[in-house]
């Protein structure tokens, strides 16, 4: 069975197309990237894949079931997880308060055991506790839990996200730009991280502009370019391809 692929998948914003009729598939064990210049319609494709948009017309199918009307908490339950371009952490909160909150998708208590602080709801904050201290050891920052998120280096405000992902139990992450704004150190350093996930079954989608890390880790692209595929393959095929050359104005961006 084919684990995601996205059908004729289109997003207009008035008279705007900013996914046009995007065929693709996601391998599963995999690292799958999307690239394409600013505008593309990379974000607009995650957004609709992880039910922050409706489509305007065709499907996203993951692992044979149709999730391209379902809401956003819906599709995080069936095991997809994403993070944003501009990571959305609570500053003024500690690494482990903020990645305490993801495993919350996978808990049962409600408002009522809040208040009366039922039994249920201890275990289930133990639960999430243990979690949240589980998924920052994998990211490494196990030894900054305590820290407020505000005073972390932006590499660490990425892995902090990864973490936060990776607390709901996914099947497949999406990450959106994971390496902006670091430097090549830290970028490398992501990198290493995006692989043991994959290396712990877990499959990769990525947005990403920094071509060289693309071009090492990826093994598949996608690329985007005013919001219609223009190619996909290989990261040899791809670095060779014309259209997608053209696409990046001479190709700089890509060598
Ligand atoms: N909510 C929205 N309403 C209207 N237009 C939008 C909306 N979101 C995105 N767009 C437009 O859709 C197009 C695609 O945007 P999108 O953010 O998906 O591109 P992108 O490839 O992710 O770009 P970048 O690399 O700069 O993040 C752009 O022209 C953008 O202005």
């Amino acid at each position: 069975m084919i684990f995601l692929e996205t059908r004729n998948l289109t997003k207009r914003f008035g008279g705007l197309v900013a996914v046009n009729n995007v065929d693709f598939t996601i391998e599963q064990g995999k690292i799958n990237a999307i690239i394409g210049p600013n505008g593309a319609g990379k974000s607009t494709f995650f957004n609709l894949i992880s039910g922050f948009h409706r489509p305007s017309s065709g499907q996203v199918i993951f692992k044979g079931q149709d999730i391209s009307t379902l809401p956003s908490n819906k599709i995080a339950e069936l095991g997809v997880a994403r993070t944003f371009q501009t990571t959305n952490l609570f500053e003024q909160s500690t690494v482990l308060d903020n990645v305490i909150v993801g495993h919350r998708l996978r808990t049962k208590s409600n408002l009522a055991d809040a208040i009366f602080r039922t039994p249920r709801l201890k275990r289930e904050e133990a639960q999430c506790r243990e979690k949240a201290m589980e998924v920052l050891e994998f990211v490494e920052l196990n030894n900054v839990s305590d820290k407020l998120v505000g005073s972390l280096t932006q590499e660490e405000k990425k892995r902090t996200a990864f973490a936060l992902a990776l607390a709901t139990d996914p099947e497949i992450v999406f990450l959106d730009e994971p390496a902006a704004g670091v430097n090549p150190d830290e970028t490398d350093g992501l990198a290493e991280l995006i692989n043991k996930m994959v290396d712990k079954g877990i499959t990769v989608c990525l947005i990403e502009h920094k071509m060289q890390m693309i071009m090492k880790i990826a093994d598949k692209i996608m690329v985007l370019n005013y919001g219609e595929k223009i190619a996909e393959g290989l990261p040899e095929e791809i670095r060779n391809n014309e259209t997608v050359i053209k696409a990046y104005l001479g190709g700089s961006a890509i060598a």
